[in-house]
């Protein structure tokens, strides 16, 4: 087999022996990823994402929330006929007067979610899981009836009793709901608990089940990836992981994970920077420089051990090169330069510097005080013009 030039295999996974991974992606960027607080997309944005969405390859995207108002309806709507290879979900409280709203979209189904946790259920609903789970059940049969798609989400399902949770997903199958959800809304879970709980729901049911993971604990990707491993179908994701309070999984985490360790390439990764750029344009949120896949500083390099075998092989330290997900390697020269490194920079520059010239510009550039705050391509030229006319 020739060797793969865009990222290094995780080879570990051999010798777990999973079976292939039966997955589908659902983001979610402009439902949950617009509950982050002060994010909008408008109208334009949400198409524009969604069709950058399709390209990707993302199965499902889940368009909005349609009662929240009604432009939102409108763009709903607007996108489930899109003619986009994605299939279009939306999200739906258990209100027969929500779902009648949702129905209107023409999205393929409906997420109609409750949630079944004594906390959720004594302080958000005053009601018993009985009435809310019919409640559910007659919003579900009332989709059902006009022919759309459900996904049954237990909102704050990780906080829900385990036997609570399977009854009412088995409940629910009984009404053909095509999907459960397990939602992680508070974002407790770990990867082996996320396995455990995902492993005892598709013991109890046939239905495909979702999972939806929020980041709190920094846990949201690895989660969603353990759910994978137990059998969960659909992924939940948003990209640049936004969401509320700390954000959802990642999308372009998720995805180039995927292609990495479980071998799954049939999502377009190219995409992804761009992707992200567009969210952090419309979101006015930018990811964190060192946030995998979509950081500034993702493909970013100084010191001089790296800079210098980089040079040589870039996947000596890069999992996977920038090219796979959009994005560009950048060269940063610094306080962590080395001799090695700086000449390699020198030369691509265009420049050529005996060994004495590259000395003294190296102890200049590992003076902090001149170079504290790093050293642009601009700056590094001049530098290296005036270490020649020296
Ligand atoms: C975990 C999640 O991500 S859940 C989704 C969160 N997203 C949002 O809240 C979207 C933005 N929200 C909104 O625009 C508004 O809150 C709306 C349009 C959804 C509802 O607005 P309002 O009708 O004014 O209700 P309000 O927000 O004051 O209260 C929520 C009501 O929904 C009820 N509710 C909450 N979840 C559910 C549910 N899954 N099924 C049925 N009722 C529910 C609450 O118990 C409360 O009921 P009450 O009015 O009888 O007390
Ligand atoms: O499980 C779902 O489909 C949605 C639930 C959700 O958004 C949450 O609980 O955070």
């Amino acid at each position: 087999m020739s060797e793969n030039k865009d990222y290094s295999r995780n080879k570990l996974m051999d010798y777990l022996n999973l079976p292939p991974l039966d997955i589908e992606i659902c983001d979610v960027t402009l439902r949950d990823g617009e509950q982050t607080p002060g994010v909008v997309f408008t109208r334009e944005e949400k198409i524009a994402l969604a069709t950058k969405l399709d390209s990707v390859g993302v199965d499902i995207i889940e368009a909005g929330f349609p009662v929240v108002s009604a432009g939102e309806k409108e763009i709903v709507k607007e996108i489930a006929n899109m003619g986009l290879n994605s299939r279009t979900c939306c999200l739906s409280r258990s209100r027969v007067s929500d779902v009648e709203v949702a129905v209107d979209c023409d999205v393929d189904f409906i997420s109609i979610f409750i949630a079944m946790s004594d906390l959720h259920l004594k302080h958000k609903y005053h009601k018993s899981c009985e009435e809310m789970f019919s409640a559910a059940m007659e919003a579900v049969q009332y989709a059902k009836d006009h022919g759309v798609g459900v996904r049954f989400a237990a909102e704050d399902g990780t906080r829900t009793d385990i036997e609570v949770l399977k009854k009412a997903f088995k409940a629910a199958e009984e009404y053909k709901v095509d999907y459960v959800s397990i939602a992680d809304t508070i974002g407790i879970l770990n990867p082996s608990s996320t396995y455990y709980l995902v492993s005892e729901i598709k013991k109890a049911v046939n239905t495909p089940i979702c999972i939806h993971c929020h980041n709190d604990l920094g846990m949201a990707t690895a989660n969603t990836l353990a759910a994978a491993e137990a059998g969960a179908k659909q992924l939940h994701t948003t990209v640049n992981s936004i969401g509320e309070r700390a954000g959802n999984a990642s999308l372009e985490e998720v995805l180039v994970a995927l292609r990495v360790q479980y071998g799954i390439d049939r999502y377009d990764t190219t995409k992804l920077t761009e992707l992200s750029e567009m969210v952090n344009q419309y979101s006015g949120l930018k990811p964190s420089v060192t946030k995998a896949i979509v950081g500034e500083h993702a493909f970013s390099h100084e010191s001089g051990i790296h800079v210098c075998a980089i040079l040589e092989e870039p996947r000596t330290y890069e999992l996977f090169s920038p090219e796979m997900v959009g994005g560009k390697r950048h060269l940063i020269v610094g306080k962590h330069t080395g001799m090695k490194a700086l000449k390699g920079i020198v030369e691509e520059m265009g420049h050529t510097l005996s060994n004495e010239e590259l000395t003294a510009l190296l102890d200049r550039i590992k003076n902090c005080t001149e170079t504290k705050h790093g050293i642009s391509p601009s700056r590094l030229e001049t530098m290296i013009n005036e270490t020649k006319n020296q």
